[in-house]
């Protein structure tokens, strides 16, 4: 689709490093016709046109008052599949919740119009939530499978989608027939996606073992040999709940730690997502750093399943790379604003018992939902920040001000700017206080892909 030349006019913000943003307040940022970022300059003046020759009929984007344009959330795990199930967890945990809830609800998607309705839900709700990339698990299903990649095409949103493979300890009904029926059915999914985009330019397979317990040693093998052979990424859980873990050694007993299992299998390297890593060992993390393989942070779904608090400062000063994931329905919340708070508060609840130096700040878990996340797809290079040269993915937040009435707006967000805040305030108020309703407009590659009624583009 043929895009305008757009120049984006107002304050910035993004990450300049783990802990310090970068805030630009008289910004304007241009992006080309093939949806990146041609320039960017830090000293517009009022809100006259920009003098860069060949943008002279560019179309041009404002802010509104406390407005600004932040790079779009990417979440690095999330179950596309769970979405109805979105804050139904009870008391359970990890073994007992995916009997009782999950596989039953996976199970499902033999029925593709009820996939279409979930996958097209799930797919505007978290762009309205500002995701512009998403490592979504799908369930075992092709058709189904290849379906959410084609809502993703075609709504715009950048995914890996990967089909989920398991071929024990689930319900008959549910479960990989064989080995090799994974293997077929997995490579079905690959091709399909080869055939609606060839580059994987905006949709990636992602070869997904669901977890060590509920596959056969020559599973992931299998699935090891793909990875390997075909070069797309891969994603699973480790080490989320200590039953599983235990599961795990009973399962393998020929193997030094869960984390072993997957390195002996080849599904340990650098485009690896592993999601929830908070009981690993030292040894663990270790031989997670030699490989390469990334993190994926799950708060809400840690807390929801009482899995645990996972060590984030620890992997963060060890050299690892994290970023954040909703884990939709094990999480309740597809917001990536409200995992990068929750990712503030386990922090103080970890920091509780170990010191004030596991806090992460706002700008962290900010860093975490945007660079870092581009880290942990392997698409830094692309995505995440600010910098010529990358694709405009990216959110315009609008803030409130409040008036001078006492009423309240009841279309209003929850963040209220006085107008005394610095702009670090303001985005502390954001993140502990907003909303979906501040997401005013969401852009991937520069292609629109949700807008609130409110906002004139
Ligand atoms: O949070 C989780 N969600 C899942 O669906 C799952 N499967 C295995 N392990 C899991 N953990």
């Amino acid at each position: 689709m043929a895009l305008n030349k757009t120049v984006y006019i107002g304050p910035f913000i993004h990450c300049e490093s783990l802990n310090q943003l970068d805030i630009c307040t008289n910004g304007m940022i241009g992006v080309g016709e093939d949806g990146k970022i041609a320039f960017v300059s830090r000293d517009m003046k009022g809100r006259q046109l920009p003098a860069q020759e060949g943008w002279e009929h560019a179309k041009m984007v404002y802010t509104r008052q406390y407005g600004f344009f932040f790079p779009g959330f990417i979440d690095t795990h999330i179950h596309a599949s769970q979405y109805p199930n979105a804050g139904v967890f009870g008391k359970s945990t990890l073994l007992d919740w995916l009997n009782t809830y999950t596989f039953p609800l996976e199970s499902w998607f033999s029925d593709l119009d009820r996939a279409a309705r979930i996958y097209n839900r799930v797919v505007a709700r978290t762009l309205s939530h500002g995701t512009t990339t998403a490592a979504y698990y799908a369930t075992v299903h092709v058709p189904a499978t290849n379906l959410l990649a084609d809502i993703c095409k075609s709504r715009g949103q950048r995914a890996f989608v990967g089909r989920v493979c398991m071929d024990r300890l689930s319900p008959d009904y549910y479960q990989d027939e064989s080995v090799e029926s994974a293997i077929y059915d997995t490579q079905a999914c690959i091709d399909h996606i080869k055939h609606i985009d060839p580059q994987f330019d905006l949709v990636t397979p992602i070869i997904t073992p669901r977890f060590a317990p509920s596959c056969t040693d020559e599973t992931l093998a299998a699935l090891g040999k793909l990875h390997r052979d075909t070069g797309l990424p891969c994603q699973t859980h480790i080490s989320e709940n200590k039953k599983e873990i235990e599961l795990v050694k009973e399962l393998f007993p020929n193997h030094d730690s869960y984390t072993h299992v997957y390195d002996q299998a080849g599904l340990l390297t650098p485009k690896t997502i592993l999601a929830h890593a908070i009981h690993l060992s030292s040894e663990e993390r270790s031989l997670i750093k030699t490989r390469q393989a990334k993190i994926s942070h799950c708060p809400a779904s840690n807390t929801a399943l009482t899995s645990g608090r996972a060590a984030v400062r620890t992997m963060l000063d060890e050299g690892l790379t994290v970023g954040l994931g909703t884990d939709v329905s094990g999480g309740y919340t597809s917001s990536m604003l409200t995992e990068a708070r929750e990712a503030i508060f386990v922090s103080r609840h970890v920091a509780m018992e170990s010191g004030d130096e596991a806090k992460l700040s706002v700008e962290e878990a900010l860093y975490l939902a945007t660079r870092g996340g581009a880290q942990v797809v392997g698409l830094e290079d692309r995505i995440g920040g600010f910098e010529v040269g990358k694709d405009w993915d990216a959110q315009l937040i609008g803030l409130d001000g409040v008036g001078d009435t006492v009423g309240l707006d009841q279309r209003a967000g929850l963040v209220e700017i006085f107008g005394e805040e610095t702009w670090d305030e303001k985005v502390a108020k954001w993140v502990y206080t907003g909303d979906d309703r501040n997401t005013m407009a969401v852009w991937v590659k520069g292609r629109l892909v949700h807008s609130r009624e409110s906002f004139k583009p």
